[in-house]
């Protein structure tokens, strides 16, 4: 049984920022409109056959392009402090290279931020959210080192249209989604998977893209515009099966594979030891003259230390973990290098995602390792949420999720010193939850997907949120 019911503490402090997120792919449609170019997700979601659920696409998704104002006028409805969204590359540089800028991409993005401001909503940008214009994906995508400076020329047209109104941005959302998912598995990106090799291409290029974009903004943009640049990375806590220390270690080097692959090179400049130990130890038992996780040079341990004004956590949900049993040395995979195995128990309360299970305590666990993994880092949720399969209005299941985790992660910040001060709910809308197209639902507004108006319409969660954004208080009696 999770744990973690009891809501302990139940009102944050008043200037805590509260947010909602979607994300471009997800939300915009238009996906050939005013002069956009093809990105992968157009791409995989018009493959014969589809490997997209029910053969949904992102073609229409919630129309946002052409109904941002309606949205934005639902998150004035919310009380919103802030909205995370992101920014569709091929929108932008339909070719995918800075040769081209598409000004009415641009004037999208101009009009959204505009109309956030006009409504006191300070707009949380993240750069790349999944989109890659199908033409760099073509070229190997995030495994090809030419990504780097692609990515940085991308980001560079991004600080310059809009970073004098942008003054927060996330440089990449979910690393190890977009490399292990997308590169190991061949989920999200070009479907040719690569475990256990792709994706450490993938991880060693996306760090120094991060690194490159962070430093470049720091000595071209941050002394005019003022802003912070950060990362936004996704996992699971961690909990060992039993607190045995075969257990204990487990976990931790789970975290490790999950949250220090990326978190620890941007703190303190390279990969963390057990990862760089695994890989490079089960390499030449595999007969490879090279690690298959590439190593940074001394100069790029420099150029990746530090590069992070605050670090973006996306919770969703708690797996437990063991050792695994015996090492198949012929099995080339970031689950086998890992050398444990992880499951979420049948038994655990169920979302409309099978891999989401609701474990409240979990979200206290991860920021307090968090906090004294990483001292001194400026942390802030940026996705939490719940799905289902309905898209009822009358989402008391959400509100219950909602509740549960906000006050194990007040605890966090009450009861372990963990530094956070934001938080986001995913998602504003029901959107297009990728592989499983439009079947499972996050958002506090439902989306009406068989209307052209693509109609929507607040749930019970919606009205929750509107309160706790204005009382900070996630019950309806605070005076405790
Ligand atoms: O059981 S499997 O291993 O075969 C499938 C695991 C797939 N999950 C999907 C969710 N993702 C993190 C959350 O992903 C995030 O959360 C939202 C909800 O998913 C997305 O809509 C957002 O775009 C994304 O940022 C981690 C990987």
């Amino acid at each position: 049984k999770s744990y973690g019911e009891e809501l302990n503490t139940k009102k944050f402090p008043k200037d805590f920022m509260f947010g909602a997120a979607t994300a471009s792919y997800q939300v915009e449609g238009a996906w050939n409109e005013d002069g956009k170019g093809e990105n992968n997700w157009d791409h995989i979601t018009h493959l014969v056959p589809s490997p997209i659920l029910n053969n949904d696409t992102g073609d229409i998704a919630c129309d946002s392009y052409h109904k941002y104002k309606e949205d934005v006028s639902l998150l004035k409805e919310l009380g919103v402090d802030f909205y995370r969204f992101s920014l569709s590359w091929s929108r932008i540089l339909p070719s995918g290279f800075d040769n081209e800028v598409n000004q009415l991409g641009v004037e999208y993005y101009r009009n959204l931020i505009k109309e956030l401001r006009a409504h006191n909503i300070t707009p949380v940008v993240t750069i790349f959210h999944w989109d890659l214009p199908q033409t760099i994906q073509d070229l190997g995508g995030l495994q090809n080192d030419f990504f780097i400076d692609r990515y940085v020329d991308f980001a560079r047209v991004c600080f310059r249209e809009f970073g004098e109104e942008v003054k927060y941005w996330i440089t990449f959302n979910e690393p190890s989604s977009i490399c292990y998912l997308g590169y190991g598995r061949g989920w999200l990106m070009g479907l040719a998977s690569s475990p256990g090799i792709g994706e450490y291409l993938c991880d060693h290029n996306l760090l120094r893209a991060h690194a490159k974009a962070w430093r470049m903004y720091d000595d071209e943009f941050r002394k005019s515009q003022n802003g912070v640049v950060g990362i936004s990375i996704s996992g699971d806590w961690i909990e060992p099966s039993t607190d045995s220390s075969a257990d204990l270690e487990a976990s931790e080097t789970l975290l490790q594979f999950t949250f220090g692959l990326y978190i620890h090179p941007i703190v303190h400049g390279d990969y963390p030891e057990v990862v760089r130990t695994n890989v490079d130890k089960r390499s030449v038992l595999q007969g490879f003259s090279q690690s298959r996780l590439p190593r940074f040079t001394q100069e790029e341990v420099q150029l990746i230390r530090g590069t992070s004004d605050f670090i973006g956590i996306n919770m969703y949900t708690t797996s437990l973990v063991t050792p695994r049993g015996s090492d198949n040395i012929s099995d080339i995979s970031f689950e086998a290098d890992t050398g444990v195995t992880s499951w979420k128990p049948e038994e655990w309360e169920n979302s409309g995602s099978s891999w989401l299970k609701v474990y409240p305590k979990g979200a206290r666990q991860l920021l307090k390792w968090l906090g004294s993994n990483y001292k001194g880092v400026k942390l802030i949720i940026t996705e939490n949420g719940y799905s289902d399969n309905n898209g009822t209005l009358e989402d008391d299941k959400r509100i219950s999720y909602y509740q549960r985790y906000l006050s194990n992660i007040r605890d966090a910040m009450e009861f372990d010193g963990v530094d956070l001060f934001g938080y986001t709910a995913w998602s504003l809308l029901d959107n297009f939850e990728w592989i499983s197209g439009y079947s499972q639902k996050f958002g506090l507004y439902q989306v009406d997907f068989n209307s052209p108006n693509r109609t929507r319409t607040a749930k019970k969660s919606a009205k929750w949120y509107s309160k706790l954004t204005r009382t900070k208080c996630i019950v309806d009696d605070c005076t405790e």
